[in-house]
């Protein structure tokens, strides 16, 4: 008889590293929603993560800060690299995506560039990257930078779209589902 776990029966990881906890509740309601359609999960910072080997697949999230990830979260893929190569991974990311327009949709394509590139180094078949808007007042920047920043397309606030956030994690389901997962 084989001593391999049954990949099915281990949960979906959802792994987080926030500065503020807008990502940690991003994260929760992934963990909530496929949990919702029968999925084990287990939801906890990275740097509460022993291990991603008793994981079916896992979910990586972080906000951006000054256009990174969290430094844990970039740890967290360096030394988990080599398990995370053999599972199904998905990775999202915070940030202020701010309002539509070509000025911001040229910013947010090379941030999200710039993240997935970090990202792929280390697991080469991440399935999917989101780039979400993230939550923040503004209070930690200067009033000019905040007045350019508006200028340039950008706002500040709840900017956490709860409506993409369920699509993406409804469309992971449907993968995980299609792996017999
Ligand atoms: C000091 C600071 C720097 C930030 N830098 C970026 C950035 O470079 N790119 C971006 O898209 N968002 C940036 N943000 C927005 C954060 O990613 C966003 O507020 C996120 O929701 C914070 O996540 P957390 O609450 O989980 O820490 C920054 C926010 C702050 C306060």
């Amino acid at each position: 008889m084989s001593s391999e776990p049954q990949t099915s029966s281990m949960p979906v990881l959802i792994t987080y590293a926030t500065s503020r906890g807008s990502t940690k509740e991003v994260a929760d309601r992934i963990a909530s929603r496929l949990h919702a359609v029968g999925f084990a999960v287990d939801c906890r910072p990275v740097d509460h993560v022993f291990s991603v080997e008793n994981y079916s697949a896992v979910i990586i999230g972080s906000p951006i800060y000054h256009q990174k990830w969290l430094l844990d979260a970039q740890k967290f893929v360096d030394v988990e690299a080599v398990g995370l190569r053999m599972k199904p991974v998905w990775a999202f990311s915070l940030g202020m995506v701010g309002k539509p327009g070509w000025r911001r949709a040229r910013a947010i394509k090379k941030e999200t560039s710039r993240i997935e590139d970090v990202i792929i180094q280390k697991v080469p078949k991440v399935r999917d990257h989101r780039l979400f808007g993230g939550k923040d007042d503004g209070s930690s920047v200067s009033t000019p930078l905040r007045g350019l920043y508006r200028c340039l397309g950008g706002s500040f606030g709840d900017m956490r779209d709860w409506t993409a956030i369920d699509s993406w994690t409804s469309l992971i389901a449907k993968e995980l589902h299609a792996d017999g997962l």
